[in-house]
């Protein structure tokens, strides 16, 4: 690879990619030959002119190793976290907090203008006032020595052991170090992903703001059993001193080779199986597969700006499209005649419908369904809904699902987003049946990171 990877050199940092992570191009020799090599250098900002290595040479990409910052970007800070270097859960401690909610309404702006939306209609992200400890949800894993943490930045085998985290609720780290120890004191051994041995796989600790109710969920290859019994124990003695507020410690079966927190058998250790959260007033059941919002300082206006925008009336019926355990269905609910809520998750839909009962709301109808599938049945029995809100994954909800609300020719159309690329790419297969971008709020979820979530209204014949 010539060059480039023998010795450090100087590079300036051009852009940042997808993930948040400054890029350049350098051309080099090879063969005799120029030749192009993009490389990602994590910690950087565009404009910074920096000495970098490159460890692992590849063809046409690269990581690249920081070695010094010779020309600081203007909002360069000292990242607070120690873990910062090597951690791959948030990327931009090292940038003044108004420099990323300025680079994030960019980005969104630049994404629009290249799917031809006039980018004037969206608006300055909204920020937190306290960007840390905002998280009300961590995921933990164990290496195969039983250490706890998180994974390296662009290593996903690589754990970090856990001495603090600045993004998550503060018991979640205080619950996170008492689990940690405890394994360490038994010796139990993590989880091998190429072996499928050993035993911990995974912690996840979730922590309600509103409720101040902790679910500790352990995920195992084996049962609290046998001569793990004793152990399990000693975990319950330790966590329920240790934090009294924990209302529900589980200890989750998971022998799939899929790495994910899933469970076959649940063992609830302590308390009840799931914990109490509120949102926007409303009060939610979460069990530890439940999907909810990770963020919920920045839910509850984004719950808000959604109502703002949707303006729901009394005599109208609404579809909640990809509705979760109906964070957004409920206060819609309580202000429109009928609402409709599809999800493809059933404990979620279950979930849903428990929450509307406890919160004493009868006009709601969920159905646990694909999507694309959903709405043609909704339509069926429900009619033409006069508003409709959809709030998909990562991945967007797709050009069928996006032509099937064309048709189905809601009035109000307010789209939620974790992704402002698929969100541009969707929004663009309502542009045919008549719908015009009104507004896009970008809300800063996740402080620190590259993600944004927008909230977007559009109207069909204006
Ligand atoms: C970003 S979450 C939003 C959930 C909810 N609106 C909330 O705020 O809590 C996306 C939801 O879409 C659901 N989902 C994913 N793929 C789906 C599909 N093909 N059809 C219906 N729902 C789907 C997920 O299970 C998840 O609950």
């Amino acid at each position: 690879m010539g060059g480039v990877t023998k010795h450090s050199f100087v590079a300036e940092v051009h852009q940042l990619d997808k993930k948040g992570i400054g890029q350049t191009v350098v051309w080099h020799e090879e063969d005799g030959k120029r030749k192009k090599l993009k490389l990602a250098i994590p910690s950087t900002l565009p404009g910074e002119k920096v000495r970098v290595a490159i460890d692992e040479p590849k063809r046409r990409r690269a990581i690249a190793r920081l070695e010094e910052v010779m020309e600081p970007h203007p909002e360069r800070l000292e990242p607070p976290c120690p873990h910062f270097d090597r951690c791959g859960g948030c990327v931009w401690q090292h940038w003044h907090y108004a420099g990323q909610l300025r680079h994030k309404t960019e980005h969104v702006k630049t994404l629009l203008k290249e799917h031809g939306f006039d980018p004037g209609v969206v608006r300055d992200t909204i920020g937190m006032e306290h960007p840390w400890h905002y998280r009300n949800k961590m995921e933990f894993t164990f290496s195969p020595e039983g250490l706890l943490g998180l994974h390296e930045q662009g290593n996903f085998r690589q754990i970090i052991s856990l001495e603090t985290c600045l993004i998550a609720g503060k018991n979640i780290v205080e619950a996170a170090m008492e689990v940690a120890s405890w394994a360490r004191d038994h010796r139990l051994p993590g989880y091998h992903k190429d072996t499928h041995e050993g035993l911990l796989r995974h912690l996840m600790v979730r922590e309600s703001f509103a409720t101040g109710e902790v679910m500790v969920a352990l995920f195992a290859t084996e049962a609290p059993e046998g001569e793990l019994k004793e152990a399990a124990a000693d975990l319950t003695e330790r966590i329920t001193k240790a934090l009294p507020q924990v209302k529900s410690l589980l200890w989750l079966e998971n022998r799939a080779w899929a790495d994910r927190t899933q469970a076959e058998q649940t063992h609830v250790l302590a308390g009840r199986d799931f914990i109490y959260d509120e949102l926007c007033g409303f009060r939610y059941r979460l069990w530890f597969d439940t999907f909810f919002q990770t963020n919920p300082v920045q839910a509850e206006k984004l719950v808000e700006l959604a109502l703002e925008m949707g303006e729901p009336k009394p005599d109208e019926k609404m579809i909640d499209l990809f509705c979760g355990v109906g964070t957004f269905s409920l206060p819609f609910a309580k202000r429109v005649k009928a609402l409709a809520g599809i999800e493809i998750v059933e404990t979620s839909i279950e979930s849903a419908k428990r929450n509307a009962k406890d919160n004493g709301i009868d006009n709601t109808y969920f159905l646990a369904r694909d999507a694309r599938r959903g709405i043609d049945e909704v339509l069926e029995q429900f009619g033409r809904p006069e508003l409709l809100l959809l709030d998909p994954p990562r991945s967007g909800a797709g050009g069928k699902v996006m032509r099937k609300i064309g048709r189905a020719r809601p009035e109000r159309v307010v789209y939620v987003s974790c992704n402002p690329e698929t969100f541009a790419a969707d929004i663009t297969e309502l542009v045919p049946f008549g719908y015009t971008l009104k507004t896009v709020q970008p809300v800063d979820l996740f402080p620190h990171t590259a993600h944004v979530e927008c909230c977007a209204l559009l109207v069909r014949g204006a």
